[in-house]
């Protein structure tokens, strides 16, 4: 498995190019916000400017309150009238109106909680279609390289959330720049210094924020692998169809301490970057306090010598404390926002994954009727040094069968990749009807092509809905699931189950019945057979868990219905590989015989000893 290098630190010159450069992903993630939601982005917008703007307005309500508590303590000591309703009324209207300014706060908070969290919901499952609509444009090559895998990783795992916390946190920032704005309204009639006091004061905890959070950044990224594997370990150790080998091997303790000790390297190096980054905002948010406590002293003594009143030193000692608050959870915010961005580059890095235009249009070819002909193919695995297959020619006319027999990795299910255009060939080429595969529009290709892998999939649906997925047109279609599931025998078990076709499978989910591997296999013979447009039909050892009597039955089928189609058969059994039309023997990626079961065995040669071999076992 190739690792990704640790991200290497820009040089110093470009340190600041960087830091912005990074948050270059904010405007995408404010519009996909915006797409998802527009009415719900305007409220958050609307909550923020109102939360935004009633701090500065409370604060000001408050001078007024207190001066206007010591004219009317003054005027009734100096007259000595009675305190009544009406004298007291100017007063308590402000504190009437600081009331319903504190009320509109906390509406406005709470509807920004209420918006941030159902924009969390909408947005989460945006991203996860989008990734997922994505990873269906893909090839199977990406797939298969481990640095793209780790890309996908990354961006499940943590993209989904990123863009609402970058969202939140501009609107967070936007809300805070206004009561700073508003506050600094305020504040710069006591002096300008104040402001210039207060932003100095809260620079160094910005610069450090920002610079640990690309370290968590980049210490995220360089253990994608790590993470992946402890993700695998979990899958492994707590999965059905891994946990019955793991018991019998007596391998959890073995897999837990692997688990446990990638757990123990990553958190050593989380608890080092936790310690300096919380020891460092500590220190340099001393430097925060003490200009906020300067600037308190400085306020006091003015008021002290009279210059200023007693409800302007309360309004400035609310704006000083709500200042800095405000001051430090914009930084903060800027901080988060650039973590934000860093994590969401892995989404788009990954949404931005070139996808390989598929750009045949050939629904029909040059010669129909010619088949499926392999011209001097050659192919490598990306990655790999040793060709998987070297010059492979061949031809399959319409109503013939093509058998492939070799020696495990010798290379024939990469041949049947190729041929179903999971990959392409690095050299030679392979034609259909005349025309290169890859001028044929992907769809109608895979229409033509009825395939069951060895490792075919065993989808935790329905028995019908596991045909079904053989022909997503035919998908719920029970009279179709019945046919084919009759030619693939396994009309009879399904008939037996307890809600018959409707039988949901596996054991994820309540009430799921598991299958044999024998049964299982009838069943994915059966998605090959719902493909009923498909003239090609590829059998990758489809019956090599079927019992005897199984496997006779399908091959007789598979004659009697054969007429115009091409089959291709794997199998290491030569009973059922003796049937067919031509077969062809692979080794080291290369044919080195070829012919029908006689010819093949009058040759003498690599078949015929195999054959042989086979055929004593039965003795
Ligand atoms: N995705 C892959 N990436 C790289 N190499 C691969 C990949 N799949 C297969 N190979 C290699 O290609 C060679 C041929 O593999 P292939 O699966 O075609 O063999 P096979 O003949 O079908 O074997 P078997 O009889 O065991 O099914 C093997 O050496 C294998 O290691």
């Amino acid at each position: 498995m190739r690792r990704s290098p640790p991200d290497s630190a820009p040089p110093s010159g470009n340190r600041l190019a960087a830091f912005f450069g990074v948050f270059r992903y904010s405007r995408r993630a404010l519009s996909l916000v915006w797409q998802t939601s527009r009415t719900l982005t305007l409220g958050l917008a609307v909550c923020t400017l109102v939360a935004g703007v009633l701090p500065a307005v409370a604060a000001w309500i408050g001078q007024l309150i207190v001066d206007a508590v010591v004219e009317a303590m003054a005027y009734h000591r100096e007259t000595g009238a009675p305190l009544t309703f009406d004298s007291a009324w100017p007063v308590l209207q402000y504190v009437l109106a600081e009331a319903g300014v504190i009320a509109a706060i906390a509406l406005a908070q709470r509807g920004l909680a209420a918006q941030q969290s159902l924009l969390r919901a909408l947005l989460g499952q945006k991203v996860n279609v989008m990734i997922l609509e994505k990873a269906g444009t893909l090839s199977l090559a990406q797939f298969e390289d481990s640095e793209f895998y780790d890309k996908l990783t990354r961006a499940r795992r943590e993209a989904s959330i990123r863009p609402l916390g970058l969202v939140n946190k501009t609107f967070s920032l936007l809300q805070n720049a206004i009561s700073l704005v508003s506050f600094g309204v305020l504040l710069v009639q006591f002096s300008p210094w104040a402001i210039l006091i207060l932003v100095i004061g809260a620079l160094p905890v910005f610069v450090s924020e920002a610079k640990f959070s690309g370290d968590a950044f980049r210490l995220f990224r360089w253990r994608s692998p790590q993470t992946r594997m402890q993700m695998y370990l979990e899958t492994v150790l707590a999965r059905e169809d891994s946990i019955k080998e793991v018991k019998l091997f007596g391998l959890e303790p073995l897999l837990l301490e692997r688990y446990r000790r990638i757990f123990e390297t990553l958190y050593g190096e989380d608890r080092r970057l936790t310690i300096r980054r919380e020891t460092w905002g500590f220190l340099l948010g001393l430097l925060g306090t003490l200009a906020f406590y300067g600037a308190y002293a400085w306020v006091v003594v003015e008021t002290i010598s009279g210059a200023l009143t007693l409800g302007e030193m309360t309004m400035y000692l609310m704006v000083f404390k709500q200042g800095q608050a405000a001051l430090s959870a914009s930084l903060t915010s800027i901080s988060g926002m650039y973590e934000d961005n860093l994590y969401l580059s892995n989404l788009y890095e990954y949404l931005e994954q070139p996808v390989i235009p598929e750009a045949g249009s050939l629904t029909q070819g040059a010669r129909p009727g010619d088949g499926i002909r392999f011209e001097e193919v050659g192919f490598t695995y990306p990655g790999a040094e040793a060709p998987a297959l070297r010059d492979i020619s061949l031809h399959v006319a319409p109503g013939q069968s093509l058998a492939l027999v070799g020696a495990n990795g010798s290379g024939k299910t990469t041949l049947i990749k190729l041929l179903t255009r999971l990959y392409e060939p690095s050299s030679g080429r392979i034609l259909l009807d005349g025309s290169d595969l890859r001028e044929w529009d992907v769809a109608t290709l895979r229409r033509r092509i009825g395939v069951i892998f060895q490792d075919f999939v065993r989808y935790q649906l329905k028995v019908g809905e596991n045909l079904g997925a053989g022909d997503v047109a035919a998908f719920a279609d029970e009279a179709r699931w019945q046919e084919a599931a009759e030619r693939s025998l396994a009309d009879e078990f399904i008939r037996n189950m307890p809600g018959g076709y409707h039988t949901q499978l596996g054991r994820w989910f309540k009430g799921g019945q598991e299958l044999s591997g024998g049964q299982w296999q009838k069943i994915a013979l059966a998605r090959a057979y719902m493909r009923e447009s498909a003239d090609i039909l590829v059998l990758d050892e489809p019956t090599a868990a079927m019992d005897a009597a199984a496997e006779a039955a399908v091959y007789a089928d598979f004659r009697e219905h054969r007429r115009d189609k091409m089959t291709i058969l794997i199998s290491h059994r030569f009973s059922t590989v003796r049937a067919a039309d031509q077969i062809l023997v692979i080794d080291g990626g290369e044919v080195i015989e070829r012919g029908d079961h006689a010819s093949l065995m009058a040759q003498n040669g690599r078949y015929a000893r195999l054959f042989r071999l086979q055929a004593e076992g039965y003795r």
